[in-house]
């Protein structure tokens, strides 16, 4: 099987990094990609040592979401219920990890790269780079748990603004309304940009009580709820003749 997502772990720092790796198609996530995320994660359960999970992308992008091409054709609901499920679960085990999380956003995003990036603890953006929850243009709204996570971040009105407007934002506007907790610029090396650093300056054990803390600040149980709900509404919206046509309208751009 080709490794679409590569997983390293640093012993000189106790940092595990995920690297989606499908840069020809900005990382646009295949269900192949998403069954690898889903192993990547699960086999941190046996690597005690890591302190910090770093995901980012390979090339020009973070990630341009949920592979269009793939998930595309005549589903039913249920099957585009079924379809979406898996990366919810994806993004149900990140939010949850025993240790912090840091999306490294290292190009443009766009939809469920939006909705990954929302279910770490931190995101830090590239300067020059854009970003945006642009489901709304796709006749669609979030479909992984992504947006529910959004309101978790952000200000509830601003989130309720963005999935509406479904605009694409500098770094420096992600960074205004909190989304975003540092930029860094394209030369800028991960250990060297001084973000990672204060994660890096802790013990594994205290890390782990900040994020068992930082847990505590939500009611997970209705958290699960609502990311079901919000899944379950998108398969609804994917079946709809808007969203045919927005991604036809995708693939004959050129
Ligand atoms: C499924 C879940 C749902 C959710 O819950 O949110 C989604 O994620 S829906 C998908 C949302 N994403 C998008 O709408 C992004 C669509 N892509 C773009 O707008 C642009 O490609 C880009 C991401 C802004 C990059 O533009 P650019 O740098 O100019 O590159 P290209 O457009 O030429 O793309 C290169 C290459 O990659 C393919 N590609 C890009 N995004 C996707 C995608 N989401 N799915 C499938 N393929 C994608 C694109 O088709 C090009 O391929 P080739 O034509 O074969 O070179």
């Amino acid at each position: 099987m080709e490794n679409l997502i590569n997983v390293d772990y640093s012993e000189a720092f106790n940092v595990t990094t995920i690297t989606l790796n499908r840069p020809e198609k900005r990382n646009a996530l295949s269900s192949q990609m998403i069954q690898q995320l889903h192993q990547a994660i699960d086999q941190l359960h046996n690597n005690p040592h890591t302190k910090l999970v770093i995901i980012k992308g390979a090339g020009e992008a973070f990630c341009a979401g949920g592979d269009l091409s793939e998930f595309h054709g005549d589903l039913t609901q249920p099957e585009a219920l079924a379809m979406l499920e898996p990366m919810k679960s994806v993004l149900w085990k990140l939010t949850t990890l025993s240790v912090p999380t840091v999306a490294w956003m290292n190009g443009l995003a766009r939809g469920g790269g939006m909705e990954l990036a929302s279910a770490c603890d931190f995101r830090f953006v590239q300067s020059g780079s854009n970003y945006g929850f642009t489901q709304g243009q796709l006749g669609i709204s979030t479909g992984w748990g992504g947006g529910t996570l959004l309101y978790e971040r952000i200000h509830n009105q601003d989130a309720y603004y963005w999935l509406v407007k479904a605009d694409v934002r500098e770094a420096d506007q992600l960074i205004a309304i909190r989304f975003a907790q540092g930029v860094f610029s394209y030369n800028d090396y991960i250990w060297e940009s001084g973000l990672i650093t204060p994660f890096l300056n802790r013990d594994i054990e205290q890390l782990i009580h900040w994020k068992q803390q930082w847990l505590q600040q939500f009611d997970l149980q209705m958290l699960k709820t609502r990311m079901d709900d919000e899944v379950e509404s998108c398969s609804y919206l994917w079946v709809s003749e808007a969203h045919h046509q927005a991604v036809a309208q995708f693939f004959n751009r050129k």
